[in-house]
């Protein structure tokens, strides 16, 4: 299947990544030129890495890179069967980026979000047929992580929902499928335990490392909320926060040690500083 993934950034390329390995031809469009180079090196290096755990064999690791193409190019997504939007959390963006592919792709093409909360029904409503549009709610690394959300949106259709059921299953991965409801299931949920760690670290609970210590050792949390924050990004989290907040109340106001991290272009793992300094790809704890 020629698969079309629209955004380069953190889940963009690993979501080309993902469907590379699956088989599929992958055109991954970004507007930077320079996030193509990274995100092509970034996914070679996962994949050097694949090989080394003998997940992957050096022939296999060679084919999955052979299948993707980057592009800044739209014509380069003509027919596409499926696209994979993952471009920032901003409505308006989403709309313009899909309004803008959907007459270069397949007449029957499945539109997929990656949105973390959006409503998947306003996301849609821009398409041509958006009874052709579904959530696919990969996780952070998504070459990693074994869960895809599939979000049925109000004009889903079933054929939409079994394609879309079929293509996380055909990729190795689990579906959970949940209604289009503000932070889906793992969102909603996974934020509020970040706000709350934000919150402790600024009236002083405890420092950012023994938080994320007692979720980890306590609660046997693979990783902490505020590291974990900042491998999402913080920029991507606070988005999150201010959708729910207007959708679902005070209760997820963002805290102001984010807004001002946010500011300050502390964005997390991808900028080296976020409620950690990273080094070599790790957290200075
Ligand atoms: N970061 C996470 O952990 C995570 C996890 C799950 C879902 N998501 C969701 O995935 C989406 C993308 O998040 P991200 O963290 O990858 O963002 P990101 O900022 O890392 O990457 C977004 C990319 O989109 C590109 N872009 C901007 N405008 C574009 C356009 N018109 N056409 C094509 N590309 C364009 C940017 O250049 C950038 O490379 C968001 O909706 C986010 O909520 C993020």
């Amino acid at each position: 299947m020629h698969v079309a993934v629209l955004g380069a950034g953190t889940m963009g390329r690993d979501i080309a990544h993902v469907c590379a390995v699956a088989g599929h031809e992958v055109t991954l469009r970004d507007v930077d030129e320079s996030v193509l180079g990274e995100a092509r090196d970034h996914v070679a290096s996962n994949l050097d890495g694949s090989v080394e755990r003998e997940k992957l064999t050096k022939v296999e690791r060679d084919a999955a890179l052979d299948r993707l193409t980057t592009t800044t190019d739209l014509d380069a997504l003509a027919g596409a069967e499926l696209a994979v939007e993952a471009v920032p959390e901003d409505i308006d963006l989403k709309h313009a980026v899909l309004s803008e592919v959907d007459p270069v792709l397949d007449d029957d093409a499945l539109v997929g979000t990656n949105t973390s909360s959006l409503s998947v029904t306003s996301v849609m409503d821009c398409l041509d047929d958006p009874s052709r549009g579904v959530g696919l709610h990969f996780f952070n690394p998504a070459y990693i992580m074994g869960l895809v959300e599939v979000v049925l949106g109000e004009r889903t259709s079933e054929g939409a929902r079994e394609q879309a059921e079929s293509f996380v299953a055909d990729v190795g991965k689990e579906a959970v499928t949940v209604t289009d409801t503000p932070g889906f299931a793992s969102s909603r949920l996974g934020v509020a335990l970040g706000c709350e760690a934000m919150r402790m670290v600024e009236s002083g609970v405890a420092d950012p490392a023994d938080i994320d210590a007692a979720m980890e050792l306590g609660y046997r949390h693979p990783m902490g909320p505020l590291e974990l924050t900042d491998v999402v990004g913080l920029d991507v989290r606070l988005d999150i926060l201010e959708y729910l907040r207007e959708e679902l109340g005070e209760r997820f106001k963002p805290p102001q040690v984010l807004k001002r991290k946010v500011r300050a272009g502390k964005l997390g793992k991808k900028r080296g500083e976020g409620f950690y300094v990273w080094e070599d790809g790790e957290p200075v704890k």
